[in-house]
């Protein structure tokens, strides 16, 4: 699998009507958290779930210690168990074990799955960092991860990113593997509508709750019409 390009991975779309698509559920909220928080911010967490349906929360605190990104976790940890959010640690593997997170969501540099599914268990969520790439997901699975990543899809000031999937790659990925895929990056209400028609299992977002206008409620609850598909 390995030896593969990129080319010669993609699905050919001659023979996409030969592939049908399995039953999935609906598209799901993957919440992420801003790049820096504070100590109300449990509050702003519980609006933001007041809001509609969050399927996961990922705590993503760049440049802080794991120290004290475990102080910062447990009211939010708490909260999530509460609300039945599943609660993911960015990055690190060690902090995930440590405060027994549901899952740790890894980029390419930040472990090897399989250390992780040795370290953490069969039950805790792993997912992995794709950006755009068909061979990176596919390897990513094989590695035992729970879910692939792709974007960013659109521009976004959370993070500097360099790779740009079109939304196909969902469609691609989620007609030959039953393995959920998520989509970031830059993704608002507006313009989710193709990511969830290509069939992405989450949306994961960040400034589009945070940054929303009335609040992280209203920047949830925008989302309820796209993800039933009728946006
Ligand atoms: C759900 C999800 N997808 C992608 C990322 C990005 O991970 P990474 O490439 O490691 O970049 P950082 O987030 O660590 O800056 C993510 N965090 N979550
Ligand atoms: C963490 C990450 N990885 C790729 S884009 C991105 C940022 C997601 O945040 P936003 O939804 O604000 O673009
Ligand atoms: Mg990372």
């Amino acid at each position: 699998m390995t030896d593969f390009t990129e080319e010669e991975l993609a699905l050919d779309p001659k023979f996409a009507d030969q592939f049908e698509r399995g039953f999935r559920p609906p598209c799901q909220l993957y919440l992420i958290s801003p790049p820096a928080i504070d100590a109300a911010f449990a509050d702003s967490l519980a609006a933001a779930f007041d809001g509609g349906k969050v399927a996961a929360f990922q705590l993503r605190l760049k440049g802080m210690d794991d120290h004290a990104i475990a102080q910062a976790a447990e009211p939010l940890q708490r909260l999530c168990a509460d609300r039945e959010v599943a609660f993911i640690v960015n990055d690190s593997i060690a902090l995930a074990k440590r405060i027994g997170a549901d899952g740790v969501h890894l980029g390419q540099s930040d472990g090897d799955p399989r250390e992780a599914r040795r370290i953490l268990g069969p039950a805790v969520q792993i997912g992995v960092t794709c950006h755009d790439s068909r061979h990176l997901a596919m390897e990513a699975g094989e590695a035992g991860a729970d879910y692939v990543a792709f974007g960013a899809f659109y521009p976004t000031t959370t993070k500097e990113t360099l790779h740009r999937p079109e939304p196909s790659i969902l469609g691609w990925w989620t007609t030959l593997f039953e393995l959920p895929c998520v989509a970031i990056g830059g993704i608002t209400a507006a313009n989710a509508a193709p990511l969830v028609a290509a069939g992405a299992d989450f949306l994961a977002v960040s400034g589009a709750v945070w940054n929303h206008a009335d609040g992280p409620r209203a920047g949830v609850a925008a989302f309820s019409p796209v993800l039933a598909g009728k946006g």
